[in-house]
């Protein structure tokens, strides 16, 4: 079987009893774990910079299908979590990440795992935009063919099929021949968008997807997201407070490299427990 099949689940493997959205930070320092139908779960994980400790003890655990946002200050960790799950930080080898991530149930950390696999089930859309320069159509057909042998007619149906998906497609449907670099930042970010989820990936990594855009882009960038959580489980790194509460179900909040609060996000910005949560909720740092 996969490590990537669907069928276990965080309650499988933890053997604990499932409630609804659950902070532990009250029994156990710095343990803070959203239970319910988890698809990714952190469980002490510590990442280092050379000898720098940037992670401290993180657990935490993100649902399947929900929104969950990673909010904090500049330098809290907040991207080098997100690296984490997909372990793109293993392109540098003085960045080491222990502990275990379970994706399905399966250690994502451990050294056998086949990392083009993890990175086709775990896709990672980076602030800038990145379109490949190359065409539309070759800046997705190119992602499908690192990871499928598709026939030619199959191929222009997934291009088709991401586009659709990331809503793009009315806009560039006449002219998938003509450079990626061509279109708008908005509609660049919702290509690169769309060259993620076409090698049908589980879980979207987003860090600060809008943090370059107009407000329109943005907001077509957050109905997508709402849209797409119907199919992948997504972890979005945001500055954007009011982005974090318009578009997440759930809220993660760091400083230091470490979690500080998480919960769902409405109980987040209307209650949170933790007086660090209610002081940068309040901008008085950040
Ligand atoms: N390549 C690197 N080498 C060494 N230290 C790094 C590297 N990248 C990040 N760091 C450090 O790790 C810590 C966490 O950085 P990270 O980028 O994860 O924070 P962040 O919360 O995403 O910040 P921001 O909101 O500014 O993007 C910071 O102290 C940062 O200086």
């Amino acid at each position: 079987m996969s490590i990537f099949s669907r069928k276990s689940s965080y309650l499988e493997y933890s053997g604990q009893s499932s409630s609804a959205l659950s902070n532990n930070s009250s029994d156990c320092d710095n343990i803070v774990v959203l239970r319910d139908a988890a698809h990714i779960s952190l469980q002490d994980v510590n990442f280092y910079y050379g000898n720098k400790h940037r992670l401290k003890n993180i657990n935490i655990a993100f649902k399947k299908n929900k929104i969950t946002a990673l909010i904090g200050p500049s330098g809290s960790g907040k991207s080098t979590l997100l690296r984490t799950i997909n372990r793109i930080y293993n392109l540098y080898p003085e960045q080491k990440a222990y502990g275990t991530i379970l994706i399905n149930g399966k250690n994502i950390l451990d050294s056998k795992v086949d990392l083009i696999e993890l990175r086709s089930k775990v896709g990672m859309v980076f602030q800038k935009p990145t379109p490949f320069p190359m065409t539309i159509f070759e800046n997705i057909s190119f992602a499908v063919k690192m990871h499928e042998r598709l026939n030619k007619k199959e191929l222009a149906q997934r291009v088709e099929w991401a586009l659709r998906a990331a809503a793009l497609w009315d806009e560039v449907k006449d002219h998938l021949h003509t450079s990626g670099l061509g279109l708008s930042g908005g509609q660049q970010q919702r290509l690169c968008i769309a060259r993620t989820i076409a090698v049908k990936p589980d879980i979207l990594l987003l860090d600060e997807p809008c943090s370059a855009l107009d407000p329109i882009s943005t907001q077509k960038i957050e109905q997508l997201l709402a849209e797409l959580k119907k199919d992948f489980t997504i972890v979005m790194v945001t500055h954007n407070m009011q982005q974090a509460m318009r578009s997440s179900d759930d809220t993660v909040f760091m400083i230091g490299g470490e979690i500080v609060e998480a919960s769902d996000t409405k109980t987040f910005f209307s209650n949170p427990k933790d007086k660090k949560s209610l002081d940068y909720v309040h901008g008085k740092f950040g």
